[in-house]
């Protein structure tokens, strides 16, 4: 079961959605993107109970998108569970997303959202750069394959994961050979590049107070990079395995090169953060636009179709 069966024959704009982490960890919040024009409803990285996160300031805008060390704040997977009820009343998928701080919590949460009704799909968060400590399990491609395995013995909701950026061919690879030998619904590129640093000049200083000012970069610089493990993942898995692309999505063109790439359907996040929620009704108007005028009807005339130099 592959997302584009969890979302297919909704509205195009259905391939649009919020990333999860920005405007997304309240019920005020997620009823927000229900009622906006996203095609799905996807929560804030849930644990196994409501945490704080780290100290503000842990959210830096700049002008070309954003650094953030939140520090998984979040209500506790139970506060998701609970609103896939409500969810529901939107009449669109919602999805939860689970970053437990160990397995053992990843295992819990899972088993416990694991067949609910109104809950479409979990993503699995193997990427969080900003918990104090933790290693992100995506950079750790044996510990991957043993979570995973944990998690396919209890899990009968579609499931997929939300994946690190890679940067060296040989990563793709190791990673993409573990995601074969599971039956994941799909696979979401990319979270934000981890541990970055933005600097306040005239105060010469950090922007945000958490590891030192190091936090997890989005925005424009790493659409190229999100651009990038898009069409790599989507070589090199099933095509039964929907590629969601995240990562500098802002306009409607921006969402046209995901889909070039592969993408089955797109995440907004610094922009969604920048925007507010109706930033979903411009970009789909913007992407229907740029399929009238070249010519494409719909989503698979060109999904995936990036030519290469000969
Ligand atoms: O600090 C965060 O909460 C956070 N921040 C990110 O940029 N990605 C994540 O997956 C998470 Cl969980």
């Amino acid at each position: 079961t592959s997302l584009a069966t969890v979302v297919a024959g909704c509205p195009l704009s259905s391939c649009l959605y919020n990333a999860s982490g920005p405007l997304c960890t309240t019920a005020a919040e997620l009823d927000a993107v229900g009622s906006s024009e996203a095609g799905a409803i996807l929560s804030k990285s849930a644990t196994l109970e409501k945490r704080q996160g780290n100290p503000s300031p842990r959210y830096f805008e700049t002008t070309w998108g954003s650094i953030n060390s939140m520090g998984l704040p979040n209500e506790g997977y139970r506060y998701y569970l609970d609103y896939a009820k409500r969810a529901a009343t939107f009449n669109k998928p919602y999805f939860i997303s689970v970053s437990g701080l160990g397995f053992e919590d990843n295992v819990a949460i899972i088993r416990a959202l694991s067949g609910q009704e109104h809950v479409s799909a979990i993503e699995l968060n193997l990427s969080c750069p900003n918990v104090p400590g933790k290693p992100q399990t995506g950079y750790d491609f044996e510990q991957s394959r043993v979570l995973l395995e944990m998690i396919f013995e209890h899990v009968t909701t579609p499931l997929g994961v939300k994946l690190p950026p890679y940067f060296d061919l040989p990563h793709f690879e190791m990673m993409a050979a573990v995601l074969r030998d599971f039956p994941i619904a799909f696979v979401t590129c990319i979270n934000s590049i981890g541990n970055g640093l933005v600097i306040d000049t005239d105060q010469e200083s950090v922007v945000i107070k958490p590891k030192s000012g190091f936090g997890g970069i989005g925005g424009d610089f790493i659409k190229p990079t999100a651009l990038a493990n898009v069409r790599k993942f989507y070589t090199l898995l099933d095509k039964d395995v929907a590629i969601i692309g995240c990562g500098g999505i802002k306009s409607g063109m921006d969402v046209f090169e995901h889909i070039l790439c592969g993408a089955s359907a797109v995440q907004v996040g610094t922009q969604l953060m920048r925007e507010g929620v109706g930033c979903f009704a411009r970009i789909a108007a913007e992407l229907r636009e740029i399929m009238g005028g070249k010519g494409y009807r719909d989503i698979d005339s060109f999904k995936g179709k990036l030519k290469t130099l000969e």
